[in-house]
């Protein structure tokens, strides 16, 4: 072993620490300074294995990882048996001496603070740059953590679209669009941006494309569709029309007013409604009189009050009308008469019995004469 000694201090060349790897002799560098651990083996809390791991080499690295108590570095100084040459401290580990400590070292607060905040400074700088990212400040944390979500999910897409260049290019126009509207800020409650407005179908589904017409946007009509609009039935009135002249009133009226003090006097059926009139005998002030009709053959009816006429010269003389249904089966019919309540009592026009009965026949209804139209009330 070739042993140097300057000022009282033993040098030790790092060929020779080398050498000194066995059981029956352990040295370790410390910090450039030599420690003779072959009878510490046994009784070193951490294990003796750790240490034969380092035996003659630098063990400053693994020594300051474990973050040895000072007692440990007491411990250790009493086993430094010299250093290591200062020709030889170039071989070892080069920046050993920037985070080693000594015994009398403590952890300072440029360390602790203002090392780790000037390296997160610079991670993110770099992120930033990396990934052509100029926001300001003015987010928050939260919105600046969606707002990389959302161009991480754009990054996706147009990676599937790099065989492409057209679309590559749209894919950076579009990511540019949307790094520059807050879009997700949108959904925070009291912000006074823009609203976002979906369009759904009845079943709640997204329309693919929602068309907006203008008044000068006539919908066309299929020529198929105007051909058999055309060829529908004529109007009901066309053949309806018949019916005042098949009831003859005229001559009847006034025999029945004077017997009955009511009577139908005239009907007209339009395609809508059947409207007709009544005439009374009757000089009571307290009088009611109208039409009771079904559509069902008196399953359920409807009394319906006639008004007046306008006409100054026809006080006795009253309107009504009824509404016929749209849609109605062949073979059914309209069953009517008309009655007058007074002060004296109640009394019926009803056809001698029979009532006045309008049949539908086919498509197109029609009236009775009067000898067969009639059910009793
Ligand atoms: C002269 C050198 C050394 C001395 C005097 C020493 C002394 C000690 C002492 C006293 C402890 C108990 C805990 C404490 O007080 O910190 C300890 C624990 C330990 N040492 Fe060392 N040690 C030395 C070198 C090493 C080296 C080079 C390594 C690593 C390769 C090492 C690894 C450990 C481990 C892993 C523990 C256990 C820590 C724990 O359980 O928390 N020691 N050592």
């Amino acid at each position: 072993m070739e042993e140097k000694e300057e000022k009282s201090v033993k040098y030790f060349r790092l060929s020779e620490i080398e050498e000194q790897n066995s059981f029956k002799s352990t040295w370790i560098i410390i910090n450039n300074n030599v420690y003779d651990v072959t009878k510490f083996l046994e009784e070193h809390p951490g294990g003796e294995e750790v240490l034969r791991e380092q035996a003659g080499g630098n063990a400053t690295e693994s020594f300051e990882d474990v973050g040895h108590s000072s007692d440990a570095r007491e411990m250790a100084h009493d086993m430094m048996i010299g250093e290591l040459h200062p020709d030889d401290r170039h071989k070892i580990a080069v920046k050993e001496e920037s985070y080693v400590t000594t015994l009398n070292d403590e952890p300072s607060w440029y360390s602790n603070l203002l090392v780790p905040a000037l390296v997160a400074a610079v991670v993110t700088v770099l992120y930033r740059i990396v990934t052509g990212d100029t926001r300001g400040q003015s987010l928050n944390p939260g919105e600046e953590s969606m707002m990389n979500g959302l161009q991480e999910e754009e990054e996706e897409e147009g990676l599937e679209d790099d065989e492409d260049s057209s679309q590559l290019e749209r894919f950076m126009k579009d990511r540019r669009r949307a790094k520059s509207l807050p879009a997700l800020l949108l959904g925070s409650p009291g912000n006074n941006g823009p609203k976002r407005v979906k369009f759904a179908d009845s079943m709640g589904l997204n329309l693919a494309s929602v068309k907006t017409f203008s008044s000068l946007e006539e919908p066309r009509i299929p020529n198929k569709v105007l051909s058999r609009h055309k060829s529908f039935p004529p109007p009901q009135h066309d053949f309806l029309s018949d019916l005042c002249q098949s009831f003859k009133l005229g001559l009847d009226l006034e025999r029945r007013a004077q017997r009955l003090r009511v009577g139908l006097e005239r009907v007209t059926v339009t395609r809508f409604d059947v409207r007709g009139q009544i005439r009374v005998l009757c000089g009571c002030r307290d009088r009611e009189v109208g039409v009771r009709y079904t559509f069902n053959s008196w399953l359920s009816y409807v009394d319906a009050q006639a008004l007046p006429v306008a006409a100054a010269d026809q006080p006795d003389r009253f309107e009504f009308t009824v509404y016929t249904p749209p849609f109605m089966e062949p073979g059914s019919a309209v069953h009517f008469a008309v009655y007058l309540r007074g002060e004296e009592g109640e009394f019926w026009d009803n056809n001698e019995g029979k009532n006045y009965t309008l049949h539908y026949r086919s498509n197109r209804p029609f009236v009775s004469a009067p000898s067969n139209a009639i059910t009793t009330l």
